[in-house]
């Protein structure tokens, strides 16, 4: 299967920790894991760090995705799903948690929290128009076509 190289630096408050990995021979995201120890409160939001920062080939971005098991069981998720980490940035990649929970939720150093997957990006020019087409939906949206 056809893999793009992303470079990685690793940070110094990443000693010792693993650097994303695939947890399975076809998994589609690559998990991540938190630079940091922390407990999150019901209701609070929190960039975890990850140690390390990555040069993205350009066409491609990185999308930052939660992880079901934590969502699932703690309320755990990523807020501003998904993250995008462009191409250009050359910052941390950080994890943008949110606990969704009812429970305070910790998160060790070195545990995993979130999952990174590679897309190929489409750009587009914004060609200003007078009128745009007619179609059979038009204006309608947000439930137009019924629950
Ligand atoms: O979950 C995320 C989302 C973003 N970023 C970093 C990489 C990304 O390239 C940059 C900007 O993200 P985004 O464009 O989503 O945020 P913005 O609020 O538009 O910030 P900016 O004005 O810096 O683009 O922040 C992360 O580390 N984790
Ligand atoms: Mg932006």
């Amino acid at each position: 299967m056809h893999s793009i190289e992303i470079e990685v630096k690793r940070l110094p408050h990443a000693e010792g920790l693993p650097l994303p990995s695939y947890a399975t021979e076809h998994a589609a995201g690559l998990d991540v894991v938190a630079a940091e120890s922390l407990t999150l409160a019901p209701g609070a939001r929190h960039a975890v760090a990850t140690g390390f920062a990555i040069a993205i080939p350009h066409g491609y971005e990185v999308q930052v995705r939660p992880r079901s098991g934590l969502a699932l069981k703690h309320g755990i998720t990523c807020l501003n799903t998904p993250g995008t980490i462009d191409s250009d940035y050359r910052g941390e990649v950080k994890v943008i948690l949110a606990n969704l929970g009812s429970e305070p939720f910790e998160i060790a150093r070195g545990e995993r929290i979130a999952q990174l997957v590679p897309a190929p990006v489409q750009r587009a020019v914004f060609a200003e128009v007078a009128e745009l087409d007619d179609t059979a939906r038009g204006a309608g949206g947000f439930g137009s076509t019924g629950r």
